[in-house]
């Protein structure tokens, strides 16, 4: 399993990257990181060049740490270079600590199963509209030009799960950029699946989500932490 975990988190805002972060006395990648232990999974955490040491000495010894680079898909690139060969490989944000078992079990089983790249959804809650910037003078204000279809649209989370020939089909341009690898997939022609993703798998993205998590943390009420070394 490859965890993305080297961005600078420019939307959080915080004075360390994400995910050295701290969340109650663990950083957010060591949370991610306590969350795989009943897994049996390889894992490679991919962070900032200049936290590699750090990562080191934060994690269990079995856990692998290389440098990521500029961009996420980069980031997934050097992980997978430095990954066991499994059959089927996951990439899961460590931006996404709280994400319960059975999430990565379902990807996993939908991998199993004969999909080639399998990632978790959820159901869209808000009504969403499209807009352009308004021309008509009218401030600050955006001009709405449709309300999109909330029906058929799936937020998507990690992990997001592959045949280990369909993730290196999705990166074998070393230069493709997407803000998920199943977006790499698709362009790549492999049909991407999806199960039903978590509300607990979500990403630690703005100062608000920190706050949810820090909530999480503090009620000690997700699933994660039953059977999971914390
Ligand atoms: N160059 C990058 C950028 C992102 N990531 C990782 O990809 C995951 C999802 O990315 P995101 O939440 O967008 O993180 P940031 O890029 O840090 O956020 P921002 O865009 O706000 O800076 C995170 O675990 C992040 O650390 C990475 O490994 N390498
Ligand atoms: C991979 C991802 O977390 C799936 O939702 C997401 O695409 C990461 O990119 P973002 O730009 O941080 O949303």
């Amino acid at each position: 399993m490859v965890i993305p975990a080297a961005g600078s988190g420019v939307r959080l805002g915080e004075p360390v990257p994400k995910a050295f972060v701290d969340l109650g006395g663990r950083t957010v990648l060591q949370r991610c990181v306590d969350g795989l232990a009943t897994l049996d999974a390889d894992v490679v955490v991919v962070v900032p060049a200049d936290l590699v040491d750090a990562a080191r000495t934060q994690l269990p010894d079995h856990v692998v740490v290389v440098a990521g680079g500029a961009h996420r898909s980069d980031s997934v690139r050097a992980g997978l270079g430095a990954a066991a060969h499994r059959d089927i490989v996951l990439v899961h944000d460590a931006a996404r600590p709280f994400t319960p078992v059975a999430v990565f079990e379902r990807v996993v089983d939908a991998v199993r199963s004969g999909h080639r790249a399998v990632v978790p959804g959820l159901p869209v809650a808000d009504t969403l509209k499209q807009v352009v910037v308004a021309s008509d003078g009218s401030g600050d204000c955006e001009l709405v030009t449709r309300t999109v279809d909330r029906e058929s649209l799936r937020a998507i989370q990690t992990p997001q799960g592959f045949t280990r020939e369909a993730l290196a089909l999705a990166h074998a341009d070393d230069s493709g950029l997407a803000t998920d690898d199943a977006g790499l997939a698709e362009r790549v022609g492999v049909p991407v699946h999806v199960v039903p993703g978590d509300p607990l798998a979500f990403k630690i993205t703005t100062p608000w989500d920190l706050r949810i998590a820090r909530d999480v943390v503090a009620e000690g009420d997700h699933p994660i932490h039953e059977g999971v070394t914390r």
